[in-house]
């Protein structure tokens, strides 16, 4: 490595990160810490599936960024290893319709996609089931932000096909988990009775890391992605204050990230405090950016019309989006609720009369935050 002169400074060809890759969105950590009794509480219910068996049905909950996913991911990537098992993960913010849910589900048996049209729901779901007895295995399907499909009023047709495919296509083993990181969304009690009376899944819970385990897990990352002596305690601690103050982990990884990248700007050989506050300005809206990045072509439009609305009626605010979409009132008021349920707008009753018209819409975040991350 050349070394620059002035020291403290970074030369061209020197980098604060030792692995820049352990701060994507993606990366799947090779410690889990902290997440024991889930994990306990995942495998008794799958553990069904290594044996033949169809594994008990789980329901995941937990706010954003408690490691939900990466939970269901490390375990699947454990029980895919035993023959006779399959898993599948959907992501329902992708695949928000049960026909989607069943063409991952294709996918991930047959390994190729179905053809994307002509095929009915019936026959897609024969050749999965018949496919699963004919190979002799046992299904276990992730459905990840499972509030998608209930937004777009899926859920209990999605889960009541899964739930039954043993009597409607005998010899089918399928284990559902579902994940959700609505809170405000009773998960269970939104089924239809006639899924709730077949649902009865082991719940686990993943809380909000505390300060001390944020510090463990972020000082992790920070060993792996940063070279030595990069990142002090210090800054360390302020990077788990503020993904303490958020709930989510993500906030913190990305905050890592993008404080390297501060650093190496300022050809700084350290990290440090003020690094991590111009990045939290960035950092603090990763939840925002994944919430638009979700959404369909008409819900984005609602966004960006309510960035020039924002507070407005419910009323006024459609006569916007109607001149841009020509959709109707209720596809308009399911958008809206949608976009409620996603946190990034709030409702509020204005008038007396309490009616949908009369409700004041408003964005939950800044907007210029909003329209920059919308283009
Ligand atoms: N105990 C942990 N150890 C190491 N990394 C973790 C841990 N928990 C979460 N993470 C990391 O935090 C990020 C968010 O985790 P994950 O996607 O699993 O959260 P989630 O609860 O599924 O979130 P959401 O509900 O928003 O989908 C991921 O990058 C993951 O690698």
């Amino acid at each position: 490595m050349v070394e620059d002169p002035e020291e403290g400074m970074l030369s061209w060809d020197e980098s604060v990160f030792r692995d820049e890759r352990v701060f994507e969105i993606d990366y799947l950590p090779e410690t889990f810490e902290h997440r024991e009794s889930q994990l306990r509480g995942l495998q008794y219910a799958l553990r069904p599936a290594v044996r033949g068996s169809r594994p008990l049905n789980a329901l995941v909950q937990g706010p954003p960024g408690t490691g939900k996913t990466t939970a269901v991911q490390k375990l699947f990537g454990e029980l895919s290893g035993h023959s006779g098992v399959r898993t599948v993960h959907a992501n329902c913010q992708v695949d928000s319709t049960r026909y989607a849910v069943f063409s991952r589900l294709f996918e991930g048996i047959f390994e190729y996609e179905p053809p994307s049209s002509g095929v009915s729901f019936k026959k897609l779901f024969g050749q999965v089931t018949d496919r699963l007895v004919e190979a002799d295995e046992v299904l276990v399907v992730a459905l990840d932000d499972v509030n998608y499909l209930f937004y777009e009023n899926e859920a209990s047709d999605t889960l009541y096909s899964l739930l039954r495919a043993h009597e409607t296509h005998p010899g089918a083993r399928i284990g559902v988990v579902v994940v959700s990181s609505d809170l405000a969304l009773g998960t269970i009690e939104e089924l239809d009775s006639r899924v709730q009376s077949v649902f009865r899944p082991e719940e686990v819970y993943f809380p909000v890391y505390d300060t001390g385990e944020i510090v463990d897990i972020l000082g992790e990352r920070v060993d792996r992605g940063f070279r030595e002596g990069i990142v002090s305690t210090t800054v360390l601690d302020r990077v788990a204050e503020f993904t303490a103050d958020s709930g989510d982990l993500r906030v913190g990884i990305d905050l890592l990230r993008r404080a390297g990248l501060n650093a190496e700007m300022r050809a700084s050989r350290t990290v440090e405090i003020e690094d991590v506050e111009e990045a939290y300005e960035k950092s603090k809206y990763v939840h925002l950016s994944r919430s638009l990045r979700g959404l369909a072509d008409s819900e984005a439009t609602l966004v960006g019309v309510l960035v020039d609305h924002d507070g407005e009626q419910a009323g006024e605010v459609y006569e916007a989006f109607a001149e841009k979409t020509g959709l109707g009132y209720t596809r308009y008021s399911e958008i809206v609720n949608k976009l409620d349920n996603l946190g990034l707008i709030e409702t509020s009753y204005a008038g007396m009369e309490g009616r949908g018209r009369s409700r004041q819409l408003s964005l939950a975040y800044d907007p210029e935050a909003i329209t920059n991350r919308l283009e």
